[in-house]
């Protein structure tokens, strides 16, 4: 018996050693990839600014003041150039990046096409395309034709893409001009933004807070005022959750309005779980023109991607008079969000009020199943594609909970979750949701369509366009947190489970008010609650968005609801 012992012991003893030997040689590798990477960056942006340096800058100031829909007009009109467009936003975009960490690189050849698309101008014959010149930045994991989408992952550097994405390509038919990639968190499936390649992404509002993720770098770079609309992706809020801490506005639409073809993911082949881009910008208005633009021309990509039906944008949705039936929640039973992110959805509520839909309250049924459900199935394999990628690379220290998590074998969290549901009941419940075989994955694919049909129903029996909610659990926290609280995607992951199309619009910011009620009121009841209470104490002054989301091809309603509570908000 003594012998199987020592043999077990002496076996796990050099497997260990092989292994950390292993891990030491591939990070001292990727180390020096991942710092010549960097050295690059620094030389790019520095080229960039050169080039950025040559606009008068009187004339970058004047064009930097104006919004989305002027400078769609004035580039439409030829008072302004695509150079100078271009310029300008390279110009923000460098001031953005040197506060928030939030580029990982500008895209020099912009400049370039900038000055054809001035040239073909010149010709009487040429008919401008609807967002001719505007530039756009574009999270790092897009494929774009000659660069990397690394999705933070260091062994992934230098392997540009070969080319772009349907998606990509008919941004650039339709005028737009992509001049800059920006960071995200490694691996993609966290809504903080860092990784060990381009480092950590700050919140524009202070540095000490994230700006979301994992779209992280375009909610830093649109709310640090560097770029005037970007695209990101949504597979559990990763458009929606920069926006709120950001104070921006951003849609994931439904899965099937945009063409995948030709596009990346964080865990490929999960069926039931469904991603999608989503464009992010300053305000609600530039969201609904670029989308209307896309979408009236949504056969470029249906005809490329025969998965893409060709639904086009529904102008008649989108400016109905008809008023609008809301259901709306301030907790979803799941995770009371702070006092802030409640108060912004009762705000919300009396704009629309105000402007004569009718609001009534909805329940989110069952919001702990869900939880299980979204994490079994967006980890369908238990988290083993992730954590493959994960392991030949160097592990980004805040992601490092979750990635435990992972580690750990599903039939061990499954006996730790029994001890551990007595003190901890929610934990216990993300612990038994790792699947354990296909049966169990089935079941839950099952169960994810029941509850598809369970929640249009229940919207149909109240005959409700659409649902109004919080757009996280709380204000933008510490670098750290998020892993630390994955189960804080709750008000956003359900979305992406149901496919519903959802944007967030900004509100409100936290107030004293909201402070002191946090101290006094909110709960501490585990230790999710006391992080996130922990986290929110000092974040007055920060932003807060509200949650619009609608059942598929209704993004329309979505936006018009977003668009009304702006317009209740800034007057303009
Ligand atoms: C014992 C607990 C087991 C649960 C393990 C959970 C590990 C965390 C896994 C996933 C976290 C998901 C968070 C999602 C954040 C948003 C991600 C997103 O939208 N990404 C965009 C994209 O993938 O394109």
């Amino acid at each position: 018996m003594l012998f199987y012992v020592v043999l077990l012991l002496l076996g796990v003893g050099a497997y260990y050693y092989h292994f950390t030997a292993n891990r030491k040689k591939i990070i001292e590798r990727l180390e020096v990839v991942a710092q010549r990477r960097r050295d690059d960056l620094a030389k790019n942006v520095e080229e960039t600014r050169r080039i950025a340096d040559k606009l008068d800058p009187k004339r970058r100031d004047y064009i930097g003041g104006l919004d989305f829909l002027q400078l769609q007009n004035e580039l439409q009109k030829g008072t302004v150039t695509c150079v100078e467009a271009v310029r300008t936003y390279f110009h923000k975009a460098i001031l953005a990046h040197e506060k928030t960490n939030a580029v990982t690189c500008f895209i020099l050849e912009a400049d370039q096409q900038a000055e054809e698309l001035d040239e073909k101008a010149k010709q009487a014959s040429y008919v401008k395309p609807p967002m001719f010149g505007v530039p756009l930045s574009l999270k790092e994991c897009l494929k774009l034709k000659g660069y990397d989408t690394t999705r933070g992952f260091v062994q992934d550097a230098y392997r540009p893409a070969t080319e772009d994405s349907i998606q990509i390509e008919h941004y650039k038919k339709l005028g737009l001009i992509p001049f800059c990639q920006t960071n995200v968190p490694q691996s993609l499936l966290s809504y903080n933004c860092s990784n060990p390649l381009f480092g950590t992404t700050t919140n524009p509002f202070d540095s000490t807070r994230t700006c979301g993720g994992s779209s992280g770098g375009e909610g830093a770079l649109i709310g640090g005022r560097g770029s005037i609309i970007g695209i990101g992706t949504d597979v559990g809020g990763s458009v929606r959750i920069p926006c709120h801490f950001t104070g921006t506005a951003g849609i994931k639409p439904s899965k099937m309005r945009f063409a995948h073809r030709g596009g990346g993911a964080s865990v490929p082949g999960k069926p039931m779980i469904d991603a999608n881009d989503g464009p992010m910008a300053q305000d609600v208005k530039a969201n609904v023109e670029f989308l209307r633009n896309v979408w009236g021309d949504i056969d470029f990509q249906s005809d490329r991607d025969p998965y893409c039906p060709p639904v086009h944008w529904n102008e008649s949705l989108y400016s109905s008079e008809k008023k609008l039936r809301v259901g709306y929640y301030i907790d979803d039973g799941w995770f009371t969000p702070t006092p802030a992110l409640q108060r912004a959805v009762l705000e919300s509520k009396k704009h629309l009020e105000n402007a004569g839909h009718t609001v009534i309250p909805f329940y989110p049924p069952r919001l702990t199943k869900v939880m299980q459900l979204y994490f079994r199935a967006v980890c369908l394999d238990g988290g083993q594609y992730v954590l493959n990628k994960l392991l030949k690379d160097i592990i980004e220290p805040t992601i490092r909970f979750q990635v435990t998590l992972w580690m750990v074998p599903t039939w061990v969290q499954r006996i730790l979750s029994y001890p551990v549901s007595l003190v901890f009941p929610r934990m216990a419940v993300l612990m038994q949701s790792l699947t354990r075989d296909t049966f169990e994955l089935r079941e839950a694919y099952a169960d994810i369509e029941a509850y598809r049909e369970e929640y249009v129903g229940m919207m149909m029996k109240d005959d409700l366009d659409v649902i109004l909610c919080p757009a996280s659990v709380m204000p933008a926290p510490q670098h750290d947190i998020p892993s630390k609280v994955v189960s804080g995607v709750s008000y956003t992951c359900l979305y992406n489970l149901l496919d519903f199309g959802a944007g967030v619009v900004p509100v409100t910011t936290v107030s004293k008010s909201d402070e002191e009620k946090l101290i006094n009121e909110y709960p501490e009841t585990d230790k999710w609650y006391q992080t996130v209470k922990k986290a929110t104490i000092g974040a007055i002054g920060m932003p807060i968005g509200v949650q619009v989301a609608a059942p598929p091809f209704r993004e329309e309603a979505v936006l018009r609801t977003m668009r009304e509570i702006e317009l209740a908000i800034t007057g303009k």
